[in-house]
């Protein structure tokens, strides 16, 4: 019996050693298998091929995944800028009545040489011929012109033949009396800025002229006056060759609360005037100040564009203010300008600009003359409110200091 038991633990223990050699080799087989070519890593995918990706490939769990720290840093706010944003602060301007009064310093500076240049002339003993001739200089000097040079000087012949102008005051009350009456007072230099009422459409005005004379900043500066004057207004940049005038005219309006219409860089002008109209219509605004590009008078092309711009915003109804802008230190070359745009779009009225910087204030009679419109508005400098409404007596009393 013993020996039984001895021989079923022999047998036993070799089946065991037979299966723990034999069982491991058999893994080992499966394991070293060839693993089956996949499609779209071993070879490029074809139809019936399964797209995703091998059962048996490794993936990664949820948990696997590493995720990014919730944000615990507050997001910085630039207070102050929102602040801006929200609130721009709108500027009050200064009230148009008054101002020629203001500025009248800055006239006496630029146009003293004129001023007191006639008034030692007139003043002195004799009034010789030489005199006479000197005096014609100084207003020819001053770009009055001839025609308006000759009558004057005529005119003060005449009186200092029949009142004597030896005394310093009578010679300077005389020679503004017939500067005044030259500049002459009789003109309307109202601007036609008021809504038409009974038509239901705002007043349009149409500001042109050549390269940088101030159209923009004569705009930005209208846009001002009116504001003082409680009216609603709307500015068009029909300026579409540079974007940087539409910017400069956003500029002028966002700083006293008047929106701007603008059109695409390149964009038709005429259009974007149209539209400005259109808005001006809807919106119910009192006036729309069309701003326009520069361009020289002679470029024919450019004038014809200026004429359909006038003529595309008549189909709203009629423009009521042509304005140009004239430089008051390119002299002569102003007049030539006033004659070519006036011959294709009716100026109503001129805006004589940087007359703070020449002693040239004669160009006002010349042009005045040149076109048979009155000059409406005068610039006297950069500043926002440096643009009044030009005055006759007011404007000779500055020439004459
Ligand atoms: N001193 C002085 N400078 C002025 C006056 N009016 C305008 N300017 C300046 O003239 C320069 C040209 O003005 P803009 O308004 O850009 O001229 P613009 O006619 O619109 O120019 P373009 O669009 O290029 O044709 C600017 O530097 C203005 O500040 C003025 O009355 N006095």
């Amino acid at each position: 019996m013993e020996y039984v038991v001895i021989a079923v633990v022999v047998a036993v223990l070799l089946v065991a050693a037979v299966l723990a050699f034999v069982v491991p080799r058999r893994r080992g087989r499966i394991k070293e298998r060839p693993e089956k070519p996949r499609p779209g890593v071993d070879y490029p995918p074809g139809v019936g091929d399964d797209a995703t990706p091998a059962v048996d490939e490794q993936r990664r769990t949820v948990s696997d995944v590493t995720l990014p720290e919730p944000a615990t840093v507050e997001p910085e706010v630039d207070q102050q800028a929102v602040d801006e944003i929200v609130a721009v602060p709108v500027e009050r301007p200064e009230p148009a009545a008054g101002r020629l009064t203001r500025l009248r310093a800055r006239l006496a500076q630029s146009q003293s040489t004129l001023g007191r240049g006639l008034l030692g002339l007139l003043s002195r003993e004799r009034l010789d011929e030489d005199t006479w001739e000197e005096i014609e200089d100084t207003l020819l000097t001053a770009d009055l012109g001839v025609t308006p040079t000759q009558e004057l000087v005529e005119r003060l012949r005449t009186r200092s033949r029949v009142e004597g102008l030896t005394d310093p005051g009578q010679a300077r009350a005389v020679l503004r009396e017939e500067l005044i009456t030259l500049v002459d007072p009789s003109l309307d230099r109202s601007l036609r800025t008021d809504r038409h009422v009974a038509e239901n459409r705002p007043a349009v005005v149409l500001v042109v002229g050549v390269n940088g004379t101030g159209k923009t900043t004569t705009v930005g500066k209208l846009a001002r006056v009116l504001v003082a004057e409680d009216r609603d207004v709307l500015l068009a940049a029909a300026d579409t060759f540079r974007a940087a005038a539409a910017d400069q005219l956003t500029t002028w309006g966002d700083r006293v609360g008047v929106p701007t219409v603008r059109g695409p860089e390149g964009g038709d002008p005429g259009s974007v005037a149209f539209e400005a109209v259109k808005a001006g219509i809807e919106q119910e605004v009192d006036t729309v100040l069309v701003d326009t590009a520069g361009r020289l008078q002679t470029k024919v092309g450019l004038m014809d564009e200026l004429g359909k711009i006038k003529r595309v915003v008549e189909k709203h109804g009629p423009v009521d203010e042509v304005l140009l802008v004239l430089d008051a230190t390119t002299g002569q070359n102003g007049m030539m300008q006033a004659r070519v745009f006036g011959e294709v779009v009716d100026v109503t009225g001129v805006v004589l600009t940087k007359l703070d910087g020449t002693a040239k204030g004669g160009i006002v009679v010349a042009v005045q003359r040149e076109l048979g419109v009155p000059v409406k508005l005068v610039g006297l400098g950069e500043g926002a409110d440096d643009l009044a409404p030009f005055d006759p007596e007011e404007f000779v009393d500055g020439i004459l200091g």
